[in-house]
């Protein structure tokens, strides 16, 4: 008989979330049914959705989340003792995953990854890197030659679209909320930067962007949003990926620029990862490719120990990250 902890949401999110909105407890494990499988967890993914999805969630529920562990029974072919696999289980230690229970966010295991990281598969080759990779080309279709804007560039999703970009032959400005953040980007090949914190966007990026951005792709919302869509080009496309500005507070009163969605005939549409369900190791396979070529670099903030989920979640948000923000057990 296995032990488990687990991380439970005590207390509803209020604006920043705060170590008492956590509650750690541990618990016997129950035994597997047909078709089920029980993971022991090795890296937990943190992400800015479970900031938001956690307010329709009972209060006493298990915080939600990814991770990648070992298999260590199994009553269940396709997950077989001893493999690594993702699984949406929540903040657990060791859980119990019957995958029949799952229409999208479907447990799987890791394909080879080729001596990369295994943390990787909760990030850079998993939901992370196939948002940037399906919601950049998929809805801006980037073009060689074009110029594309991405904030929220320094993190994880960001900091690969900015990336893959350069890889499609764009122009690429990333804006991002330290100098730090910005100094790296530049380095993993940003054409420019500009820090949200300090520097005047408008300004900024009419310097950076003379002509205009045709594909804008907008993880924060908010008035940096506004902003870049204010000095979008005729035909300008933009990937509503997130809207993290808001998701510890009211959203700020920003005005679009309604009149040039018509007058420049914008192209503007949401989506979430998993509408690529069906071509999920497509996007897998291809980032992997680009890594192993030296196309594309990753960068993990990892914090170790279990017992820092809620910190290292609270830190993310804050910020304090730079590429994907993990939790190694
Ligand atoms: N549509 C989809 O299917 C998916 C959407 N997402 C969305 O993508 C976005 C990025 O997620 P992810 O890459 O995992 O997270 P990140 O690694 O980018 O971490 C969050 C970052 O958000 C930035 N941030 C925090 N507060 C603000 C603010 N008020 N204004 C601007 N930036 C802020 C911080 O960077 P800084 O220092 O630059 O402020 C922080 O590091 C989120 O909006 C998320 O919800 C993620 C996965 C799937
Ligand atoms: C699937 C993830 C969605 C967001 C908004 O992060």
């Amino acid at each position: 008989m296995y032990t488990t902890k687990k991380w439970i949401y005590a207390k509803p999110f209020v604006n920043e979330p705060t170590l008492d909105n956590f509650r750690l407890v541990e618990e016997a494990v129950p035994e597997l049914a047909d078709g089920e499988f029980m993971i022991r967890a090795m890296y937990l993914s943190v992400d800015p959705y479970q900031r938001i999805y956690m307010l329709s969630v009972p209060v006493g529920s298990t915080m939600i989340g990814g991770q990648v562990g070992q298999v260590i029974e199994s009553k269940n072919s396709e997950f077989p003792v001893g493999s690594y696999a993702f699984a949406q289980v929540g903040w657990s230690t060791i859980s119990v995953c019957d995958p029949a229970k799952f229409e999208t966010r479907k447990p799987y295991v890791l394909p080879d990854l080729h001596g990369l990281p295994l943390s990787l598969g909760a990030g850079a080759l998993g939901t992370v890197g196939n948002t940037a990779y399906f919601g950049l080309l998929e809805i801006c279709n980037p073009q060689p030659g074009e110029t594309v804007v991405v904030s929220g560039a320094a993190g994880a999703v960001g900091s690969m679209v900015g990336q893959i970009a350069k890889i499609k032959g764009c122009r690429v400005i990333g804006i991002a909320g330290t100098e730090d953040k910005c100094r790296w980007l530049r380095e993993i090949g940003f054409d420019a930067t500009i820090n949200y914190r300090t520097d005047d966007v408008k300004e900024a990026l009419a310097g950076a962007a003379p002509d205009g951005v045709d594909c804008y792709f907008d993880n924060v919302g908010g008035q940096t949003s506004a902003i870049v869509k204010g000095q979008m080009r005729q035909f300008g496309r933009i990937s509503v990926c997130g809207t993290i500005s808001m998701y510890n507070s009211e959203p700020a009163k920003v005005v679009d620029p309604q009149l040039d969605f018509v007058w420049k005939q914008l192209m503007q549409e949401g989506f979430s990862v998993h509408r690529w369900t069906d071509r999920w190791f497509e996007g897998v396979k291809q980032n992997l490719q680009w890594i192993l070529d030296g196309k594309l670099q990753y960068r993990e903030t990892v914090t170790e120990g279990f017992e820092n989920m809620p910190a290292a979640f609270i830190d993310m948000l804050k910020g304090g990250n730079i590429g994907k923000a993990v939790v190694k057990v």
